[in-house]
């Protein structure tokens, strides 16, 4: 997979401090970031509100509008407070070297912008903003005009993705510096940094800090192979674990997804006697709980939880799952009988190959004895902890879905949609990755890829028809589409031998 790095807040400060001692004249770069993003989407003498702030956000800002005005853009420079550092002072004078009039406060009577720059604040933002701030948050928001955030919308945590308070800049599109931030796709930013672009700027490859996460991007080389001459028993086979009484469908739809998502086969070990066959889903085999044991042998995956319960049954089977040394993925009442009995917290740590769980909030501030508001706070932070306790994968669905190692390395995935928000959504996302682990997968790219081809799905269904609608029951077939969708990319970049020119036979004497 390919992947935009994700730095630590301390590691990022680290690299800024010594990028700059090395003369990377990061300030510069990240103007002329600015002013080549702009540029893509704006022609040359289009009014640009350029917004900056006291620190070296507000830096950056000054000196896009320097590098606007000599591309021959027209920057409204606002500026209340400007930095006192030599840098953003520099751009100042030259600004005022050019003419060009630095506005202490929003200027209502200047013909309104194409654009509006928001270079409040970054990274450095340490509270919530009063004014004058606040009032030009509010004139940033209220602007007939898009709005461009630069490095984070100002007023958001770039880690974390919760605003500091009620003011904060709602962006259209944001350019982030240097590497990618959970939360320009997590928690309020995910709705608050709009279109996010990350600008690497050129710093030499030595100072660059091991990353402490990455943003999933098109996953085309993690698809699983499928050579012409396969067979079933070449992609594996599932054993969903779950639907008791009343709660079948969340089993079936588990159990369907793996299916439509290319595993070999797949039996549902279902605690409801009265469920022998699906009737949509003939290839779906429904086996009673007596078969337990043989199943548990014979599949190569276990998913187990979805429509579950916790009963004694239940319980039993769960730890049997987890004895077993194969892939293992557990979800929603198997999170529940986690949090509840601590044998099974022991086996998944003994376990050689982490199993994955997969925790909604809710499910996650159970396993940490927190409140869900808690988990949500630090998503990063809440996954980490889980993904340690239980040396698992954990895949923290929402917003932004985590998918975190035990050694505390995690994916974010860029892409949602609130079509996704919907019953029995969950099950589908065990589905996929239980397929993928069975089509050979480790753990941590089958819980990444099955996140990102969940997340497409929805957000092509609501490109194209809207955020309501995409049914859990119609999943598996969009899922499948976007993994056929990266089969074709992935076949479109081979090399391809041309086609005849003329018909050609061997014993054709011009040939
Ligand atoms: N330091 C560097 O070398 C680089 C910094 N860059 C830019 O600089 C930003 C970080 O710069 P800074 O560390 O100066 O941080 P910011 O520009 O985010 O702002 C920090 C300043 O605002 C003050 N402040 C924080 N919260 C406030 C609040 N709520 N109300 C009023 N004042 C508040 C701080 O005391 C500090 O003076 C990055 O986000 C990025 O845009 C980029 O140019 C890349 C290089
Ligand atoms: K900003």
């Amino acid at each position: 997979m390919t992947h935009e790095p994700i730095y630590s807040p301390a590691d990022l400060r680290r690299l800024e401090q010594q990028a700059e001692a090395a003369g990377c004249g990061l300030m510069q770069q990240a103007a002329e970031a600015t002013v080549a993003w702009i540029r893509n989407r704006f022609s040359p003498g289009a009014a640009i509100r350029v917004v900056a702030g006291p620190g070296n956000n507000g830096g950056d800002a000054l000196w896009a509008a320097v590098r606007l005005a000599e591309a021959g853009y027209r920057p409204q420079v606002v500026c209340p407070r400007p930095s006192e550092a030599p840098t953003p002072q520099a751009a100042l004078s030259r600004l005022l070297a050019m003419g060009l009039p630095v506005w202490p406060m929003w200027p209502d009577a200047l013909p309104a912008p194409a654009l509006v720059v928001d270079g409040l604040f970054g990274i450095g933002l340490a509270r919530p903003l009063a004014e004058p701030w606040s009032t030009l948050v509010r004139a940033i928001n209220a602007a007939p005009a898009p709005v461009l955030a630069l490095d984070v919308p100002s007023g958001i945590d770039a880690w974390t993705g919760r605003r500091s308070g009620s003011s904060v800049v709602r962006a259209h599109a944001t350019l982030t510096f240097l590497c990618a931030k959970p939360g320009l796709h997590t928690s309020d930013g995910a709705d608050l940094a709009g279109e996010v672009d990350v600008a690497r700027l050129q710093v030499p490859a030595s100072l660059l800090p091991s990353a402490e996460g990455a943003l999933i991007d098109t996953p085309q080389d993690a698809l699983p192979l499928r050579p012409r001459n396969s067979h079933k028993g070449r992609f594996g086979s599932v054993l969903v674990i779950g639907a008791a009484p009343g709660m079948a469908g969340a089993g079936l739809l588990a159990g369907t997804t793996a299916l439509a998502c290319g595993a070999g086969k797949v039996w549902l070990l279902t605690l409801d006697p009265t469920l022998t066959v699906s009737p949509i889903q003939p290839e779906l085999m429904i086996r009673p709980l007596n078969d337990s044991r043989t199943l548990l042998d014979e599949a190569a995956v276990c998913a187990a939880g979805p429509g579950l319960g916790t009963s004694v049954d239940a319980a039993s089977v769960v730890a049997a799952a987890v004895d077993r040394p194969g892939p293992l993925v557990l979800d929603a009442d198997a999170l529940n009988l986690l949090a509840a009995i601590p044998s099974l917290a022991e086996a998944l740590a003994q376990r050689a190959l982490p199993a994955v769980l997969t925790p909604h909030p809710a499910e996650a501030a159970r396993l940490l004895g927190c409140t869900t508001a808690a988990v949500q706070h630090d998503r990063v932070a809440a996954a980490r902890t889980l993904a340690a306790r239980y040396h698992a994968l954990v895949v923290l669905k929402g917003a932004g879905s985590l998918i975190m190692r035990p050694d505390g390395f995690y994916h974010v995935c860029p892409v949602g949609s609130p079509a996704l928000a919907s019953a029995g959504q969950g099950d589908v996302l065990t589905g996929v990755i239980a397929a993928l682990l069975a089509q050979g997968l480790s753990p941590f790219d089958a819980a990444s890829l099955a996140v990102w081809l969940h997340a497409m799905a929805g957000r092509r269904h609501e490109d194209l028809q809207g955020p309501v609608g995409l049914r859990a029951g119609l999943m598996g077939d969009r899922v499948a589409e976007e993994m056929n969708r990266l089969y074709r990319q992935r076949a479109a970049s081979q090399p391809v031998m041309p086609p005849p020119l003329r018909q050609w036979r061997a014993d054709w004497p011009e040939f």
